[in-house]
């Protein structure tokens, strides 16, 4: 069988607010074996561009990147967030090295074509160097990626944390058995958006197509989901969407929404 794996993606919103972060690399620093943690950012992204006067654009959950835009993504992903969660996690004991796609080539993609809508500056994920990625795992060093990509042209993109989580995870389960959790500011996905306690303990397809066209699933979570059924049909062995204050149980299937395929 093979080595167990953890790739857990950790949301803007938590990020954002400093004791639910804490509380959550606390346990992610403590979860054994071999883990991976990619994370977002969003929302500082879109506080920083505020503070220096440039405007947010989101279509379909994705941020449109012109070069002004790309210089605070990069800012605040690939220094701001990532550096802060790597010396968080040093100081609980966990050698945690901070990457973007770009470090060590882990992640390529190619600049989004525009169709109806020039998102600029935004990468689709073309290769992942899993090899790269298995040596940093093997050098008991903890990967921290950031959501930027690179270019075979030279530049860095911005691409969605959802997407990096689901690509690293599918490629990585090509030799291990990868659970991938997608750790949020809700206990998982709800059936009921105003009652925070509404939770779907597991979720199918078809159930997931209902929910979509009642509107009850929609925003941010529509991509999440899409990226997560993803996953498993590509052979990551299981997908658990989670309070990142119960990152802890869920790994035991005790917490959050669990993805199935069918
Ligand atoms: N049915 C649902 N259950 C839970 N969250 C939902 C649901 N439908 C929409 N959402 C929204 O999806 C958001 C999560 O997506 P997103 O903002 O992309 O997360 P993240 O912070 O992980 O990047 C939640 O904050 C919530 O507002
Ligand atoms: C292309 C694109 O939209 N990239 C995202 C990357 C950050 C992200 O995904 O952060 P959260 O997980 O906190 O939402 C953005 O700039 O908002």
């Amino acid at each position: 069988m093979s080595e167990s794996l953890y790739v857990i993606k950790i949301g803007g919103n938590v990020i954002d607010n400093p004791d639910a972060c804490s509380r959550f690399l606390a346990v992610f620093a403590k979860l054994p074996g071999m883990k991976i943690l990619v994370h977002g950012g969003g929302k500082v992204a879109t506080q920083i561009a505020a503070r220096l006067q440039i405007e947010t654009q989101m279509v379909d959950g994705r941020r449109i990147t012109d070069k002004p835009m790309l210089d605070v993504v990069t800012m605040v992903y690939g220094g701001l967030v990532n550096k802060n969660l790597v010396a968080a996690l040093q100081s609980l004991g966990c050698n945690a090295i901070g990457l973007t796609g770009a470090d060590g080539g882990i992640i390529r993609s190619a600049k989004r074509p525009v169709k109806t809508i020039d998102y600029g500056f935004v990468g689709d994920i073309e290769e992942v160097n899993d090899n790269q990625i298995a040596s940093i795992l093997n050098s008991n060093l903890i990967p921290v990626i950031a959501p930027l990509t690179y270019s075979n042209e030279g530049s860095l993109l911005n691409t969605n944390a959802d997407t990096m989580a689901s690509a690293v995870a599918v490629a990585m389960a090509g030799s291990f058995d990868v659970k991938l959790i997608y750790c949020f500011e809700k206990k998982g996905v709800l059936s009921d958006p105003d009652n925070d306690e509404a939770v779907i303990s597991s979720l199918i397809p078809a159930t997931y197509a209902e929910y979509k066209a009642s509107g009850v699933i929609n925003k941010g979570m529509i991509p999440k989901l899409d990226n997560a059924f993803l996953a498993l049909e590509k052979g990551v062995a299981s997908v658990i969407i989670c309070h990142a204050d119960d990152l802890g149980e869920a790994v035991f299937g005790a917490a959050g929404t669990v993805i199935y395929n069918a």
